[in-house]
């Protein structure tokens, strides 16, 4: 059972603060890293699997810090975004050749187990250039398996994965995370995350913005004031009737027709609004929500 501490992480480029004074702890299962585009993310990846020094702070494996620790390498799989430059390989050369540079005392049998566990022994004897995404994906994940690290750090890896390969993933990686190992996966999609995380750490602009089961974040998002915007048979009647409720923070009419309404308290607003159009013969042509997009929760989540 391995578990990833980060002390304090922070690292910049030169005026760039990529990670910004992050603590966190990553125990086995899976977790998910969530955060949006320029997060931080492949960053803090890069110093969890040593391939980074932090500028300040420390990560730890099992108490030892990664950084110039080789040891380390012996317990890791890195899993990176970016794509195998190998392409004239085959499938099985290339999780070979990482076998061989682990110094494994077997590194055909490692490789072969390695390439079951992603179910890709039948095409392992073609060229990687001719796999679909999803096929270059399992044969990453196969490389970075093949000395049965009890850590496997993902970067991103359902991005540009179909959908049928992407639940096959998910599959993969939770049934690795139910057999004890350490599993983390980058993403920038709340529903992906959802799905496969035991625990979310939620990064924004470098910093740790949150961390939970992802009930717990979910309820920090729904828990955030949001905007709506209404169409109705009278905007100013309405309007008049929300303005007076404590679950409305501010209303506005809208350029054109409707009106912007900003709310503090959604499960009494959602309840409330019928009630308001019933009472005041108020018909509701549109309710629709205007700011989803997860880059609105996510700079609601740092301003907190
Ligand atoms: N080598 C580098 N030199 C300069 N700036 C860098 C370097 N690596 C990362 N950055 C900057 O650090 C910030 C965090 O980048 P990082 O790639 O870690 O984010 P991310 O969350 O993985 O985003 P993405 O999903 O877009 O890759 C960004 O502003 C990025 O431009």
């Amino acid at each position: 059972m391995a578990e990833i501490v980060l002390d304090r992480v922070s690292r910049w480029f030169n005026n760039v603060v990529a990670v910004n004074d992050v603590t966190m702890r990553i125990t086995p299962g899976v977790t998910g890293l969530l955060g949006p585009n320029g997060a931080g993310k492949t960053t803090l990846m890069a110093m969890m699997s040593g391939f980074l020094a932090p500028s300040s702070g420390q990560v730890l494996l099992d108490g030892q810090p990664v950084w110039r620790h080789t040891d380390s390498y012996r317990s890791l799989g890195l899993v990176p975004e970016r794509e195998i430059s190998f392409g004239y390989l085959t499938g099985r050369r290339f999780v070979r050749a990482n076998a061989e540079l682990q110094g494994l005392d077997d590194p055909g049998a490692a490789t072969e187990q390695a390439l079951a566990r992603v179910d890709m022994v039948e095409p392992a004897d073609r060229r990687i250039g001719t796999y679909s995404k999803g096929m270059r994906q399992r044969v990453k994940i196969a490389a970075a398996l093949v000395h049965e690290p009890p850590v496997l750090l993902l970067d991103e890896p359902f991005n540009g994965v179909d959908p049928r390969q992407r639940l096959q993933l998910m599959d993969l990686l939770r049934e690795m995370g139910e057999d004890g190992r350490t599993i983390l996966f980058s993403s920038h999609i709340l529903e992906e995350v959802e799905r496969l995380a035991r625990h979310i750490e939620v990064v924004v602009a470098g910093r740790h913005a949150a961390s939970g089961d992802f009930s717990a974040i979910r309820r920090l998002m729904t828990d955030r004031p949001v905007q709506y915007f209404l169409r109705t048979s009278d905007d100013r009647a309405l309007a008049t009737a929300m303005v007076a409720d404590p679950s409305v923070r501010a209303v506005r009419f809208s350029t054109g027709r409707g009106l912007d309404v900003e709310v503090s308290d959604l499960g009494t607003f959602v309840h409330a609004l019928p009630v308001w159009a019933r009472d005041h013969d108020i018909t509701l042509l549109e309710v629709t929500p205007s700011d989803e997009s997860l880059e609105s929760v996510f700079s609601y989540l740092v301003s907190r």
